[in-house]
């Protein structure tokens, strides 16, 4: 914490745990509508949907029902070999199999396969960059790939995705051997801040879906155990599709820029003096016994839209496939979610291979490390400790076989990173224009130690995923810069310099600290 006598101090200070083809036919409506092209401002307005219809009524007109040629359902995850034919329809409130394990949303790979790869990928590139409902969402501008059934007028989005791959130029010339093909996916510049948007947008659709006539299933809200992130997304699409939205917080653990974002969407808050795991055993007890709809990664819906994160990294290289993707790890959904993404992608032609997946941990809440570490023996839930990375202070994670399945899938590793390892990388990667969260830190860290051993070569075009914006997590940069936290040397920090306001003053402050003193 910055001490009362630190320039920072100012700041209050809180608890921190601290290419287009003509013959698309939907190409041929998504020109209509652009007034970009050389058509005269006359003629596209001319085209223009009528006035009294917005873009939803617009897409419903287009597209009355739902693609019927595809298709998606629930299978246990692994499949059960005992019954083989366990399946559900998405629209059954289910999360777990008849033996108590994961479910997973399979897709009619069969009917989607009868399109080419370069049918999906030029069908996706079309959608980029418009407002045709709902494509201009870089998740539901792979809507045959996530929910092919749901009606356009179903769909909760907030035109989530197609967020940055932000090329860390000077990161890698400068601290990574010259690095120079690394990139980061910036999914935490997004609506709520993190990339759980991706996932809720289909979760929340999904519901409003069940609850809308003509299903009109009796669902009072939907509910979520968090460390900050799944709440404040769960929070933003309740609020805007008219849904209660319950979450279940750690007491102290979360950032206040995230507490205060299901406070200010209107959600049901309950904060509990527990870790995120204890809120999580409550908030599967209280869905079991209420109708209230389980937003957490447990249900697979959510992965379908974490997926499509890396289907955008595919396609914002030109759907070269990287070498590497580096993802930090905790209730370990996204980890799978990215292979997801990647498997399907490859499986249905759009490119020739997967990415190693790397999932990097915090040292202070590190179960699938040390599982890794057993070689993949022995998994042993712990007790997580506090670390700066709060988003992934998780001891239990409800993923871990989703997790290691992606993981051996992919020839992957897992990484730890210590708190001061994660906040030094963090704060590097600042210095070089990013401001990144501390969990994008753990990976940044992953990535020191891989390249360092050079297990990620230095030409290896590597992807970085960073999972929530920095200013979410503004009091652990406060803390860090501050130099106030214990057993840390704050490597790279650089407080604000306190100065009286009188030009010599000024003066000898610069010259201090501008070109080590030789001004
Ligand atoms: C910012 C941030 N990064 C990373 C993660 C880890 O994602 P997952 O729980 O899917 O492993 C989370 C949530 O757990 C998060 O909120
Ligand atoms: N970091 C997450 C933890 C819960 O993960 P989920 O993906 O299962 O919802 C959060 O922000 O709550």
């Amino acid at each position: 914490m910055a001490s009362a006598t630190s320039p920072l101090s100012f700041l209050i200070s809180h608890p921190q745990s601290t290419k287009p083809v003509p013959s698309l036919p939907f190409l041929k409506r998504s020109r209509l509508h652009c007034t970009t092209s050389s058509t005269t401002a006359v003629s596209a307005k001319h085209h223009r949907r009528p006035a009294e219809e917005n873009i939803r009524q617009e897409a419903l007109r287009l597209h009355p029902d739902c693609d019927s040629k595809y298709s998606a359902w629930y299978a246990p995850f692994p499949l059960n070999e005992e019954d083989p034919n366990e399946k559900y329809s998405l629209d059954e409130v289910v999360y777990r199999s008849k033996s108590g394990g994961l479910l997973d949303v399979k897709h009619d790979m069969e009917a989607l396969s009868q399109r080419s790869g370069s049918y999906w990928r030029e069908l996706f590139d079309s959608r980029v960059g418009r407002t045709a409902w709902p494509y201009g969402s870089g998740v539901w501008s792979k809507k045959e790939f996530v929910l092919p059934c749901i009606s356009p007028d179903e769909i909760v989005s907030l035109f989530e995705g197609n967020s940055n791959l932000f090329w860390a130029e000077r990161l890698g010339k400068e601290h990574l051997d010259g690095m120079p093909d690394l990139w980061v996916k910036h999914c935490g510049i997004s609506h709520t801040g993190s990339f759980k948007d991706l996932g809720m947008t289909v979760l929340v659709s999904q519901v409003n879906r069940l609850m809308k006539q003509p299903m009109g299933r009796s669902i009072i809200g939907v509910g979520c155990a968090s460390t900050g992130d799944t709440s404040a997304a769960l929070s933003a699409y309740c609020a805007a599709a008219g849904i209660p939205a319950i979450v279940f917080l750690p007491a102290d653990r979360i950032s206040i820029a995230q507490l205060i974002q299901p406070v200010s969407n209107g959600a049901t808050v309950l904060s509990l003096d527990t870790d995120f795991d204890g809120c999580m055993r409550l908030i599967r007890e209280v869905t079991a016994e209420l109708p209230i709809y389980l937003a957490n990664s447990l249900n697979s819906l959510r992965l379908e839209g974490q997926k499509t994160a890396a289907i955008e990294i595919l396609q914002q290289f030109d759907w070269e496939v990287p070498d590497w993707v580096i993802v930090p790890g905790g209730n370990l959904g996204n980890i799978y979610a990215f292979y997801k993404g990647f498997e399907m992608c490859r499986a249905l032609g759009l490119v020739d291979r997967v990415p190693r997946l790397v999932c990097a941990q915090a040292t202070n809440a590190n179960p699938l490390y040390r599982y890794y570490k057993s070689g993949w023996k022995e998994f042993n839930p712990i007790t997580a400790e506090t670390t700066f990375a709060s988003a992934i202070q998780i001891g239990d994670p409800v993923s871990i076989d989703r997790a290691v399945f992606a993981l051996q899938a992919t020839n992957g590793i897992v990484e730890e990173a210590t708190e001061e390892e994660l906040m030094d990388a963090m704060s590097l990667a600042d210095r070089t224009g990013m401001f990144a969260c501390p969990h994008t830190g753990v990976a940044l860290a992953a990535l020191f130690k891989l390249r360092a051993s050079n297990v990620i070569g230095v030409n290896d075009r590597t992807v970085v995923v960073s999972t929530a914006h920095g200013l979410k997590f503004a009091q652990s940069k406060v803390d860090y810069h501050s130099g106030t936290i214990a057993d840390m040397a704050c490597r790279y920090k650089n407080p604000p310099i306190s100065v009286k306001a009188n030009f010599g003053a000024v003066m000898d402050a610069l010259k201090k600290s501008l070109n080590n003193g030789k001004i």
